[in-house]
């Protein structure tokens, strides 16, 4: 795996001005994205998001899924704090791609849930990758992470890789009608830390994004 670091621009956003710095992972041929806020390389544990991409939920509104939330509330957070990272990976649909997201969720529309879908269609539940935030964060000068999720096996494929991770900080926003039997699964099923009473309904936190 080989990561090589392209270009850095300004990033104006609602809530801050990042520092966009972009990556090219050369085996993969994807391009991956880093935003960072203040001095993020002066060794003390940094509050950080390691996002993986979701085109529906990050770019087009989709209220299936909670990462498009997930996405504004941890910008926002980093924001207030004036300092922070968040790694936007390429890995669209937990690795299977956005065309067969879409698959799965034609056959999560017939009733199967998020984890039956993708074995219908042959792929295990999850088949990211962390090992690829290694070298980006040491491009970034960042020692340590205070790492926002509700995922244990992102914490633990992160310390696996060799990325030290001091604290996990919940990050449990986008309930609605259209979810929230997705929450429940990736709770029962995939281990998120996480139940349903912990969310902020979406209507909360994002008046433009009605249930
Ligand atoms: N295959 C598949 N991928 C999905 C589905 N819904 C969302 N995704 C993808 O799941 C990824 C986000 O994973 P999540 O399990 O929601 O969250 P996480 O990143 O593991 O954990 P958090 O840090 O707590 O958000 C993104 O790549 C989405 O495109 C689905 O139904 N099927
Ligand atoms: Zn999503």
């Amino acid at each position: 795996m080989t990561i090589r670091f392209i270009a850095a621009s300004r990033l104006p956003t609602p809530w801050a001005t990042f520092t966009m710095h972009g990556f090219e992972d050369e085996a993969t041929g994807k391009d991956h994205i880093a935003l960072t806020l203040g001095d993020v390389a002066d060794g003390e544990p940094v509050l950080g998001r390691v996002h993986s991409e979701c085109l529906t939920g990050d770019a087009l509104f989709s209220m299936r899924c909670d990462c498009g939330y997930q996405l504004q509330e941890a910008l926002k957070r980093i924001a207030a704090e004036g300092r922070g990272v968040l790694l936007y990976l390429r890995q669209e649909g937990r690795g299977i791609g956005l065309l067969n997201k879409i698959r799965a969720y034609h056959l999560q529309d017939q009733g199967a849930d998020t984890v039956e879908a993708n074995e219908q269609l042959g792929f295990g539940a999850d088949l990211r990758r962390y090992d690829l935030c290694v070298p980006m964060l040491e491009h970034l000068g960042i020692a340590s992470l205070r790492l926002m999720t509700n995922n244990p096996r992102k914490v633990d494929a992160l310390t696996g890789a060799g990325v030290k991770v001091v604290e996990r900080v919940p990050l449990t926003t986008g309930l609605n009608p259209h979810n929230e039997q997705y929450l429940s699964t990736k709770a029962g099923k995939l281990g998120h830390m996480m139940a349903l009473g912990d969310f902020t309904q979406a209507s909360d936190v994002d008046i433009e994004r009605k249930g």
